[in-house]
């Protein structure tokens, strides 16, 4: 007889056991899980925040305009803050932040960098929809100065670490440090506990995740990607598609690592989206790291995500990520466009993807 209570047998061991044990003594690891540690506990304070919902005052006002001109609510404000606040308890030298032009210089001679997106999915705040903090560790590298942008502009596989926090019904963590995809989720008392150290993302899944109201903007390879999709049994994919857009990535993403599918930002014609919305450092480079250790994919198009280099802090990228298989296929579109309706090829037509 199944009884209302579903709660696991034996509680999953916290974070800073999981992270300890990791470390050993290795002084580079040990400064990681330090960081990581720090880092997750403002993401909990920031957790007790969020579900204070407008308790805590109207968290979706527009402050001021952000970097990208996009408007910066109250919640980014304060998300920032409390994550970098955070942060200054950690060996980082220095922040690069959704929410500031330059790094924050914290600690010169420390030996990490930390860049974040202290909250994903802002235009949800007032819906009571889930959001998200994304963030990378990459080492602080010898002779660099940690206030420069330079500092960061580093390439993807010299990521140390790579995650985000999604404050949903329930507040869970997901994170690599290169050893897997783990997932942790809060518990009533404010510890992350391990829900699962090998999470891989499931093959064969028929869901999309793409904004369609953009599909006017889209060039070629997309359009047809999700034509065929949309098509359903009658289409090339011989299959009907689900769709899904949340419009806060952490959740889109959330949702393929628990069940498959894929996720479509690409670039497109509007001013400012050439090179799509998604920021590489802080958004698509966390996000990339967990999808490959989880057996997923993540690309630009073209190439990995990971094999990228950074050129400027706040540089966007056309990401697209999920299921290995699913990936796969988006990516034939770009590059054998004629496979695929005699579409001309994209690069002929203009760079969409880098
Ligand atoms: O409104 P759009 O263009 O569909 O954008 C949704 C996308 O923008 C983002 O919200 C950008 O994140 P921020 O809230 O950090 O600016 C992604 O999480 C999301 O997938
Ligand atoms: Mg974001
Ligand atoms: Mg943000």
């Amino acid at each position: 007889m199944p009884t209302a209570d579903h709660r696991a047998a034996a509680p999953g061991i916290t974070l800073a056991s999981a992270l300890e044990e990791w470390a050993g003594e290795d002084a580079r690891r040990r400064d990681v899980a330090t960081t990581l540690t720090a880092l997750a506990a403002g993401t909990i304070q920031l957790a007790r925040a969020i579900a204070e919902g407008p308790l805590a005052g109207d968290l979706a006002r527009t402050l001021s305009s952000g970097e990208a001109g996009e408007g910066q609510k109250a919640l980014d404000i304060i998300s920032n803050d409390m994550v970098i606040d955070a942060l200054r308890k950690a060996p980082v030298a220095a922040v690069a932040s959704e929410e500031n032009d330059a790094p924050v210089l914290l600690d010169p001679d420390a030996p990490l960098l930390v860049a974040i997106d202290p909250l994903d999915g802002s235009s949800n705040i007032d819906t009571d929809i889930s959001v998200g903090t994304i963030f990378a560790v990459f080492p602080h590298q010898d002779g660099t100065d940690a206030a420069s942008v330079t500092a960061f502009l580093q390439n993807g596989r010299d990521m140390l670490a790579g995650g985000y926090v999604i404050y949903g019904p329930h507040t869970a963590l997901m994170l690599t440090v290169g050893a897997g995809a783990w997932h942790f989720a809060l518990d009533k008392d404010g510890t992350f506990r391990l829900v699962n150290a090998a999470v891989r993302v499931k093959e064969g899944a028929a869901e999309f995740a793409i904004n369609m109201s953009n599909y006017h903007h889209w060039d070629d390879p997309i359009r047809a990607y999700v034509d065929d999709c949309l098509a359903g049994k009658k289409g090339p994919r011989e299959r009907d598609f689900n769709m899904r857009w949340v419009a806060s990535m952490v959740a889109d993403a959330h949702r393929i690592f628990q069940r498959g599918g894929i996720y479509l930002y690409p670039g497109d014609s509007r001013k400012g989206y050439t090179h799509g919305r998604l920021r590489l450092l802080y958004e698509a480079f966390p996000v990339a790291f967990l999808m490959e250790q989880a057996q997923g994919a993540a690309i630009d198009g073209r190439g990995s995500i990971l094999d990228l280099s950074a050129t400027s802090l706040h540089q966007r990228v056309p990401f697209i990520f999920g299921s290995r298989d699913e990936v796969t296929r988006a990516a034939r579109y770009h590059l054998e466009p004629s496979g695929h309706g005699e579409r001309s090829p994209l690069f002929a037509r203009r760079g969409l993807f880098i």
